[in-house]
């Protein structure tokens, strides 16, 4: 594995109002409407940017939430002409006053929203270019907008072991998330006028009795849309698959990732925080932990690792972070999102060598991404 590179995220909710009047006549979203805004942002905060080691996720969210507060409850149209997502984000993105970010996001409901690169030249799934002189990066490459579908579906898994419990038949509420690189001309409406015909193919069906899906695992249900999306949505950049809530899969045309989510309930002690901040005492948290795996595809099983594999792999790592003082763990005695990322990658990597990024996310939404390699496509909120 590569030496990993590490980001810092935050997230921050606002309320707020708005009309899209250069949507056509009779278009809902061209009335008044409001929604629940949810913004993020990545980047590396430098030393000079952090009161101390292990402050960086903190420090972003507070620069995040300040910075939303000038249009928390606000009519948005009185302050960004045509306040749609895109130029939500980049309003953050001129108004956060950090030079430090890379990315800025902002989900404007569960199921949308969109992405950008702050820095020119920065892809939003390959750090590894991030040096692209501005000639050299195609534009398209700096805008992503992405839309979530739901449907419901039967499967089983026809080449798994006799026990394995997804060989029976059983079923699931799958999402799936289209993810579209675009200048900016592209919006959720095209979106959903390419993935309508497929909703209808893939809703309250059996998966295995679809053509092309007689192994409908993640793997390759996200093959199966990506190859059919592709010709309306040529600028299509990854198709992301729940499974179920903690697990799923991502196909970018090429690669294969996959993800499986944990929940750490775990005591910290930030050892370079100042005596008289509490974080310099023993708290706590409850944090999500996102593995990534970047493989093959085992095109017997269907599958790049077994989603249930990568559970007891981990199992060992698991139980040395849940209902633990991680300050106890030297490695971890800073106490913050990058250190127990690090950690559990550096850690976990020994047993599951597809392994290639960690995430740690506390309750507010703020932590770490810790990679080697691809990125992958982001996963909402
Ligand atoms: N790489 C893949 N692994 C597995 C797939 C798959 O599509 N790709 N599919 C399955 C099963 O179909 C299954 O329904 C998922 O089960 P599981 O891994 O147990 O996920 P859960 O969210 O149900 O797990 P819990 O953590 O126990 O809640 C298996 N593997």
């Amino acid at each position: 594995m590569s030496e990993p590179i590490s980001l810092t995220t935050a997230q921050a909710r606002f309320e707020a109002a708005r009309r899209l009047t250069s949507l056509p006549n009779g278009h809902r979203r061209r009335s008044l409407h409001g929604h629940g805004f949810v913004a993020t942002a990545h980047g590396y905060l430098t030393p000079r940017e952090i009161p101390f080691a292990g402050a960086q996720s903190h420090v972003l969210a507070e620069r995040l939430r300040a910075c939303v507060e000038q249009i928390d409850y606000s009519d948005l149209n009185q302050i960004i002409d045509h306040p749609d997502d895109l130029a939500l984000a980049r309003w953050i993105r001129d108004h956060i006053g950090l030079d430090s970010l890379d990315y800025v996001g902002i989900q404007s409901t569960p199921d949308q929203g969109v992405q950008i690169a702050v820095k020119s030249g920065n892809r939003l799934d390959d750090f590894g270019s991030f040096d692209l002189p501005e000639a050299s990066a195609p534009a398209n490459q700096t805008i992503r907008i992405w839309r979530r579908y739901h449907f419901r579906a039967a499967h089983q898994l026809p080449n798994v072991g006799p026990d394995h419990k997804c060989g029976r038949m059983h079923g699931h509420g799958f999402q799936v998330i289209l993810h579209v690189d675009t200048d900016g001309v592209i919006s959720y409406d095209d979106l959903d006028s390419a993935w309508s015909t497929l909703q209808a193919q893939l809703d309250r069906r059996c998966l295995n009795d679809i053509n092309g899906l007689s192994n409908p695992t993640s793997e390759m249900i996200s093959a199966w849309i990506w190859e059919r999306i592709r010709p309306s949505l040529p600028s299509i950049s990854w198709v992301t698959v729940f499974e179920t809530a903690s697990c799923g899969a991502q196909f970018d045309g090429e690669r294969y990732q996959i993800w499986k989510d944990f929940t750490i309930d775990s005591a910290i002690r930030m050892n370079a925080a100042p005596s008289g901040d509490p974080r310099s005492m023993i708290h706590g948290d409850t944090f999500l932990v996102r593995l990534h795996l970047s493989a093959d595809l085992d095109t017997v099983k269907g599958w790049t690792v077994d989603f249930g594999d990568v559970k007891s792999a981990f199992n060992p790592v698991f139980q040395a972070l849940d209902h633990r003082p991680l300050h106890e763990n030297e490695a971890l005695a800073r106490g913050d999102a990058e250190a127990i990322a690090r950690w559990t990658l550096g850690t976990a990597h020994k047993s599951i060598p597809q392994l290639s990024r960690v995430d740690v996310i506390d309750s507010q939404g703020a932590g770490a991404i810790v990679f080697s390699g691809s990125l992958g496509a982001a996963l909402p909120a």
